[in-house]
């Protein structure tokens, strides 16, 4: 089985960053993620119910990464991939976190990591 729910460029705006300056602003984080699904069951039963919800998945990555102060990019990637993983059933992913304000000189900077069997 290789099916995989897929989002792409989900942004959010986080208090993210190891210096002092960037504790008091706000600056955009984009997510790019892919996760294992069986989709066998819902494209038989054409239900919702047994599906990976796109939406919810979205809605809690935004209101998980919005409720707390992060330092490190790693540690908001490693942690949205446990919660991902643990509250939604997935037995694998990808995920892809940009900061693409970070460094002035490049166009974006970021972390890659995979999780499970993919
Ligand atoms: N591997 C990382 N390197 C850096 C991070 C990070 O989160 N992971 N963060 C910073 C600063 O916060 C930077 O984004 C400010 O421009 C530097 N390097």
């Amino acid at each position: 089985m290789k099916d995989r729910i897929f989002i792409e460029e989900l942004s959010v705006f986080a208090q993210i960053g190891v210096y002092d300056w960037e504790q008091k602003i706000k600056q955009k984080l984009i997510f790019d993620i892919e996760m294992l699904w069986d989709c066998g069951l819902a494209a038989r039963t054409d239900e919702l119910k047994y599906c990976l919800n796109y939406a919810e998945v979205c809605d809690f990555i935004l209101d998980y990464v919005q409720s707390k102060p992060f330092l490190l990019i790693e540690r908001v990637a490693v942690e949205v991939a446990e919660q991902l993983q643990a509250k939604f059933g997935i037995q694998g992913l990808r995920l892809k976190l940009s900061k693409p304000g970070a460094v002035a000189q490049a166009r974006n900077v970021g972390i890659i990591i995979e999780r499970g069997t993919l």
